[in-house]
């Protein structure tokens, strides 16, 4: 896919000195099941040049279970649990002098413990991505048998009163992305925000220049 270059303040800092190589930065994808998270952060991570993780995929190669297994063997409680876990884990592994993309579960946003660690991370920037329960619908309708909070319901229904939930914490999020359209479009409309709110402070002048 062809997608427009990212601006120069997304672009890994040039390695100026031991602040620099030991800043790490993160882009945390939040929202509703069926946003496009894992979608979108995959291709943002392509675009950016820097490694992407999935907190679903982390936990179930950590736990050599699927998140509907977890779900049905030991309860959301503990599937929460892994969720904090995973994402304290992950939000330290952004490499070294540069950046990393994190999407998130739907639910673990909605932890209050998960916005925090995200909001005390420094250089850490959160992205809910936006949709309305039809187009989650739509979305999650090929790969329903994958999210249990959506089994043996209408789906539609179940996504509104999660969304209706959520929708205070999703809002905590720094930046809000519709994400109705598709992907690449979305993508570059996230670029755009993102350059408005730039992971690293701007560098210091260097003495002697103008
Ligand atoms: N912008 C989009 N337009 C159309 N389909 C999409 C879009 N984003 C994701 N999808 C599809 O919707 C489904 C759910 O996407 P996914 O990235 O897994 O969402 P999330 O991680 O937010 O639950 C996948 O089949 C994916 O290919
Ligand atoms: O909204 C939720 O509570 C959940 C969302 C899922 O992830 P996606 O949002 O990537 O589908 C997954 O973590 C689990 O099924 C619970
Ligand atoms: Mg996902």
């Amino acid at each position: 896919m062809t997608a427009p270059c990212p601006p120069a303040s997304l672009q890994r800092p040039a390695p100026i000195g031991p602040t620099s190589q030991a800043t790490q930065a993160s882009i945390v994808l939040v929202g509703m099941m069926g946003a496009g998270k894992s979608t979108v952060g995959r291709h943002l991570a392509q675009q950016l040049d820097c490694p992407f993780a999935d907190v679903d995929r982390e936990i179930e190669r950590a736990e050599q279970c699927s998140v509907a297994d977890i779900f049905a063997q030991r309860g959301e409680g503990a599937f929460r649990h892994l969720e904090r876990v995973t994402i304290k884990r992950l939000l330290k592994s952004a490499p070294a002098g540069g950046v990393q993309v994190i999407a998130l579960g739907g639910g673990a946003w909605a932890q209050p413990e998960v916005r925090h660690m995200v909001r005390a991370t420094p250089h850490c920037r959160s992205v809910w991505l936006q949709a309305d329960p039809a187009t989650l619908r739509q979305r999650v309708a090929k790969q329903q048998p994958t999210r249990p909070l959506l089994a043996g319901t209408d789906p539609e229904a179940a996504l509104e009163c999660l969304l209706a939930q959520r929708a205070a914490a999703y809002g905590e999020a720094e930046i809000h992305l519709p994400a109705q359209g598709g992907v690449e479009q979305i993508l570059a409309a996230l670029l755009a925000k993102l350059a408005d709110h730039p992971l690293m402070p701007p560098l210091p002048p260097i003495p002697g220049t103008p």
